[in-house]
């Protein structure tokens, strides 16, 4: 199985996060998986496939030419493959994965995971997200789905494709079980692309028809005219 894992590019302040990176690393080359991650030597990123590659496995790097310049990539990976953005980046991985984790990590983290989140929500069948939950680093993200759920934003079953461990046994165990996502089930990134240009679409046209109709009745004469002619 190909295993998406982002995380810090900083190792963070808890030595409990580059044990966890470092244990996921081997256990990914020792079971015979392979690491796709974001190419960087530095941070819990560094940790994680220096671990992969020094137990023996396969990891490959998707990585923007512009961090390849700033010299920040992983050397002997066993691929890396260069990107010209962020977005593309993420595209890419995505394209290559079969299933997600987030370790613990900054805001490049949280926006790559959430991608992921996003996709599973809408029932893009990109593999399943997983959370390295160390030392209840991603407590503060369980409360705000929480609250996202209470407030109805999204779906009790929403939640519970999201999967949080405590551990990396824990999480090694649901990777195990992971089913492989056939290929042709995936969408591919332009359909992720045209897929949320149609959403976007579809929920402008509502809102703009929801605006009419509740203008409508209340300011008959107002409702049409343009903002430029402000209704006295
Ligand atoms: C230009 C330069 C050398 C910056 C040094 N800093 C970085 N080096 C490598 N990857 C990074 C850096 N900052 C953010 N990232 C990217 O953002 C993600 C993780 O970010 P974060 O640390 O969780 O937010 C990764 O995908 C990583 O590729």
């Amino acid at each position: 199985m190909n295993i998406a894992v982002y995380c810090g590019s900083n190792p963070g302040r808890n030595d409990h996060f580059a044990q966890a990176a470092r244990d996921l690393g081997i256990w990914i080359a020792v079971h015979g998986h392979a690491l796709v991650y974001g190419g960087s030597s530095v941070g819990l990123m560094g940790v994680l496939s220096s671990n992969v590659l020094a137990a023996g496995g396969n990891a490959y790097g998707v990585e923007p030419r512009f961090f390849i310049d700033a010299g920040v990539a992983q050397h002997d990976l066993t691929e890396l493959v260069v990107v010209d953005t962020m977005s593309e980046r993420k595209a890419k991985m995505i394209e290559l994965a079969d299933a997600f984790v987030a370790l613990p990590g900054g805001v490049g983290t949280l926006e790559e995971i959430s991608e992921i989140m996003s996709c599973v929500r809408l029932g893009l069948d990109v593999g399943e997200c997983f959370f390295l939950n160390i030392d209840g680093f991603y407590n503060p993200l369980i409360e705000l789905l929480h609250g996202m759920e209470q407030q109805g934003f999204i779906e009790r079953g929403d939640l519970e494709r999201f999967h949080f461990l405590e551990s990396v046994e824990q999480l090694t165990r649901c990777l195990d079980r992971a089913e492989r996502t056939p290929l042709a089930a995936r969408a591919t990134a332009a359909e992720l692309a045209e897929l949320r240009a149609e959403v976007s679409r579809e929920s402008q046209a509502e809102l703009e028809a929801e605006r009419a109709a509740f203008y409508a009745p209340l300011q008959p004469d107002w409702a049409g005219a343009s903002e430029a002619e402000p209704h006295q």
